[in-house]
């Protein structure tokens, strides 16, 4: 079956597209990838959402719902295109969204405890029918009502592409957060540990964007912090961030390194009287550190390092993390033959796929959850929907 997915995560930077081809062989999934075109967001429109992520009203997030939902079908129809495929060729879209809260400790609420949430937008609903292609969405809400975080849901992807039956694999994603999924030699889920490790590219393009106000949005390739040193006090400082000891299962986002926190290093740079390129290397440092930690819950040995996500362009982080991972190898996901940036795409077009096979997603010693669960909400893509799911996804053509 030929599946997209869809992805915007935590930097807000634009909907990354894949179209990757599923068969189902007796040695389980197979994926392969057919397309990837991201659709950035113009500068406005990211801020928007970054913004509505600390403090978005009702309107504003209900008109951000559906306006991300046009560009998320508009990401869809556009690598559908790349790979010169026809959308009625396409069996189904995976979408995770656009993450503009997450709560994995839940707010207390009045004789119900703590109340644990979620909330992913891009309107669903508009991506069924501007595609014409069965999209399943919200995967993160079902995993959080059976007791889990809700995140991280892509270690079964990663467990599925680059488990070994010798070699024990840390992969790591340098996304606007970092998350490490290690995989002892073996197959399936059994022995996986996996969690959100904390700051990466939010707090350097938090520091970027605050800096240039608003004219640039990322520390390109790692020039500026390669230009910096390290500040070993402010770094031992930020290494005692109640976050990087806490035990998993865990997992985080805006809320704990977002805004506040870039104000916060604002104030310590000036106090400090460090330049914006110190400040970005012990950052930088700081990113490669904390995923550092992974290895405090890992009980076995590692054989190499495969980091995929946007930061792998930052050569600043990617030094950190051979300096702390020394003398592992630490190469990118690109050397098993997958595109970093693409990676998380594809993962929710699997995820999506699973869903429709009615397979469960989560792992449940990942997130935390009582049980397995089948991730998402699906919004058909018309009559006969199911019957085109059964063949493969194709849609009969008049
Ligand atoms: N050339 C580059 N140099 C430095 N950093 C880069 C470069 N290209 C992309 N990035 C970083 O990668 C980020 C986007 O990465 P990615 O798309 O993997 O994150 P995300 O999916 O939004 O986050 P998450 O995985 O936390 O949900 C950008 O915000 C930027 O900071
Ligand atoms: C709530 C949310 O969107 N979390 C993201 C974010 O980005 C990285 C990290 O934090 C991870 O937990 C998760 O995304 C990936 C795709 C995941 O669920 O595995």
């Amino acid at each position: 079956m030929k599946v997209v997915g869809l992805m915007s995560g935590t930097s807000g930077d634009g909907v990354d597209a894949a179209l990757v081809e599923i068969g189902r062989l007796k040695s389980g999934l197979h994926v392969k990838m057919l397309a990837f075109q991201p659709l950035p967001y113009p500068r406005s429109l990211q801020q928007r959402i970054l913004a509505a992520s600390v403090s978005g009203t009702v309107s504003e997030l209900c008109h951000l719902n559906a306006l991300l939902g046009e560009w998320f079908a508009n990401a869809a129809l556009g690598v559908i295109r790349a790979a010169n495929v026809h959308p009625k060729d396409v069996g189904l879209i995976g979408s995770h969204g656009q993450t503009v809260h997450h709560l994995p400790h839940g707010i207390k609420d009045a004789g119900v405890g703590a109340i644990r949430s979620t909330l992913q937008i891009a309107e669903p609903a508009v991506i069924a029918e501007r595609t014409g292609i069965t999209t399943v969405a919200d995967f993160r809400p079902r995993d959080i009502a059976a007791g889990g975080q809700g995140a991280p849901l892509t270690p079964a992807v990663h467990a599925l592409l680059f488990r070994h039956p010798k070699r024990a694999r840390l992969i790591v994603n340098l996304g606007g957060i970092s998350n490490v999924t290690y995989l002892p030699p073996g197959s399936g889920y059994a022995g996986l540990v996996a969690f959100d490790t904390g700051p990466a590219n939010m707090v350097l393009d938090g520091l970027i964007a605050r800096m240039t106000n608003g004219r640039s949005s990322m520390d390109r390739d790692g020039r500026l912090a390669g230009r910096g040193r390290v500040d070993g006090r402010l770094l031992a400082k930020l290494l005692a961030h109640p976050y990087l000891s806490q035990v998993p299962p865990k997992s985080t986002g805006r809320e704990a390194f977002g805004a506040k926190m870039i104000d916060e290093l604002a104030a310590l740079q000036q106090t400090r009287n460090l330049s914006i390129e110190d400040l970005l290397a012990t950052c930088s440092r700081w990113t490669a550190e904390a995923v550092g930690t992974a290895r405090r819950w890992i009980g076995g040995r590692i054989d190499e390092v495969l980091v995929g996500g946007g930061g792998v362009r930052n050569r600043a982080i990617m030094g950190y993390l051979a300096d702390v991972f020394a003398p592992l190898p630490v190469t990118t996901v690109e050397t098993h033959g997958w595109d970093s940036k693409a990676l998380e795409a594809v993962a929710f077009a699997i995820l999506g796929y699973q869903t429709a096979m009615e397979q469960c997603g989560n792992v449940p010693a990942v997130t935390g959850a009582d049980h397995p669960v089948l991730l998402g909400c699906i919004v058909p893509s018309g009559p006969g929907w199911m019957a085109r799911l059964r063949n493969g996804g194709r849609a009969p053509r008049r």
